[in-house]
C-alpha cells in the first residue's frame, strides 16, 4: 500500500509546499520578524522532513524538540494562528489531498503549546 507520502507525490510536492509556505510566512507582517536572521534553506529542508515524516514518508527527523527549537523566539497565539493558515493555504496551493492536508495541520497544531511562549499583548 502507497504511504500518504508517496500519494501526494513525496519529495517534489513537499519541496513546493515549503517554498510556497516560506514565501506566505516573509510576506506576513506578523511573521517575518520572528524568522529574521535565520537560515532559510535549513529551515526548508527541516519543515519538509519534518512534514514527510509525519505522512510516513522516508525521513526520519532528527531536529530537536519543538520547544527547544522554538525556545525564546516569542510566538503569540496570534502568530502560532497565522502561521498555520499559510501552512493550509500552501497545501491547497501544491495540490495535497484534503486528507493529507488535515494530517499535516493537525500535526503541527499539535506543537501549540510547545511553541506558543509569549503572552498575547492586549
Ligand atoms: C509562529 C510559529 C512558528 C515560528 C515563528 C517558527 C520559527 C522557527 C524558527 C525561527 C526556527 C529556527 C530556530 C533555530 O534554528 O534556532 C524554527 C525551527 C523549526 N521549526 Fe518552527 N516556527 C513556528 C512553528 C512551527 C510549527 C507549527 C512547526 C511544525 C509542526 C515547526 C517546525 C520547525 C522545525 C522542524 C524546525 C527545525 C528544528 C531544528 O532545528 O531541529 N515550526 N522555527
Amino acid at each position: 500500500m502507497m504511504t500518504m507520502y508517496e500519494q501526494i507525490g513525496g519529495h517534489e510536492t513537499l519541496r513546493v509546499v515549503v517554498v510556497v509556505f516560506y514565501r506566505r510566512v516573509l510576506r506576513d507582517p506578523l511573521l517575518a520578524p520572528l524568522f529574521e536572521g535565520f537560515d532559510l534553506a535549513r529551515l526548508r529542508a527541516h519543515q519538509a522532513a519534518f512534514l514527510g515524516a509525519v505522512l510516513d514518508g522516508p525521513h526520519v527527523f532528527t531536529g530537536r524538540s519543538m520547544r527547544r527549537a522554538h525556545a525564546g523566539l516569542g510566538v503569540t497565539t496570534d502568530a502560532f494562528d497565522a502561521l498555520i493558515a499559510h501552512l493550509a493555504a500552501s497545501l491547497v496551493d501544491a495540490g495535497v489531498t484534503a486528507a493529507a492536508a488535515s494530517r499535516l495541520t493537525d500535526a503541527a497544531e499539535s506543537f501549540r503549546s510547545a511553541i506558543v511562549t509569549a503572552a498575547d499583548q492586549p
